[in-house]
């Protein structure tokens, strides 16, 4: 069993003791009346390459990366540096995040907010806007095609932005399909867990260019984002070297200005 299938039964069987406890129906009650969520898709439009940084405490390549007590004050710092995205975690058992990080972020910062998960029905959608989130994180290697163009439509249905992940070639033909406005390239193999920075230049050329497009994972510092940004990225995805470091403010406040040299501004 590959490590994606791994996560994959651990969500489901997570995924079904919260649905006994709280039924759908109730879930939308709570979601009555919140405020909409903002279009990620046009603020990943914005000039420059705009920086996605991630509250991300462990992870099932590297295990425990760093003990995020309060992921709130990691998230405003990724604020006031200049995230236009902030990416939380929410899978438990191998990545350690929740849903209350979620929520505690969004009582925080007004920055829009991705829910990071292995979003495999639409119940999780639901938790997804209850808890603050903009933008959920689809990935096209756990969902068969069917899955896939329902929850796009089901998320943009409930305002939120599906950030369609691929890692192949048939991944990206598959995510287009789908009508996917914004597409994540992961370098890291989700079977593998391999990083393999070359992937995001292979593919982004298939994607075409009315769509986001966002190079995820293995980026170290500004020259990964410049690498990306020339092969065409939109935004970079970043978590691990963020949290490691044990300057995060200003790991991102180092990419945002790198992204927003003047060479990249009018790129869209
Ligand atoms: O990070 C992992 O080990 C991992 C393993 C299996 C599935 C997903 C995984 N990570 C999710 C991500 O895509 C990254 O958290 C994200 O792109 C940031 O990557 P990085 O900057 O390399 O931490």
């Amino acid at each position: 069993m590959s490590v994606l299938e791994e996560i994959l039964d651990g969500v489901r069987a997570d995924l079904a003791e919260r649905q006994s406890a709280t039924p759908l129906e109730r879930l939308k009650e709570q979601a009555a009346g919140l405020p909409g969520p903002i279009d990620v898709a046009a603020t990943l439009r914005g000039p420059g390459v705009g920086v996605i940084a991630e509250v991300k405490r462990a992870s099932p390549s590297k295990g425990a990366l760093a003990a995020i007590a309060d992921p709130a004050a990691l998230a405003h710092d990724y604020a006031q540096a200049g995230a236009c995205l902030i990416s939380v975690l929410t899978e438990e058992r191998r990545f350690a995040g929740s849903l209350a990080d979620l929520a505690a972020v969004r009582a925080t910062v007004d920055t829009p907010l991705l829910r990071k998960d292995f979003v495999v029905s639409a119940y999780q959608l639901w938790e997804a806007r209850l808890h603050g989130a903009d933008a959920v994180l689809l990935i096209v290697a756990a969902l068969a095609q069917e899955a896939l163009v329902s929850l796009v439509e089901r998320a943009e249905s409930l305002g939120l932005t599906p950030l369609v992940e691929v890692h192949t070639e048939e991944e990206v033909e598959r995510a287009v399909a789908a009508g996917a406005t914004v597409i994540g390239v992961n370098s890291r193999d989700l079977h593998t867990l391999q990083v393999d920075r070359d992937t995001f230049r292979r593919l982004a050329p298939l994607i075409p260019d009315d769509r986001v497009k966002v190079a995820e994972s293995g980026v170290r510092g500004p020259h990964d984002l410049l690498a990306y940004a020339g092969a065409g990225a939109d935004a970079v995805l970043v978590g691990e070297s963020l949290v490691v470091g044990g300057r995060p403010r200003e790991a991102v406040a180092d990419l945002v200005t790198a992204g927003a040299h003047p060479a990249l501004r009018d790129r869209h």
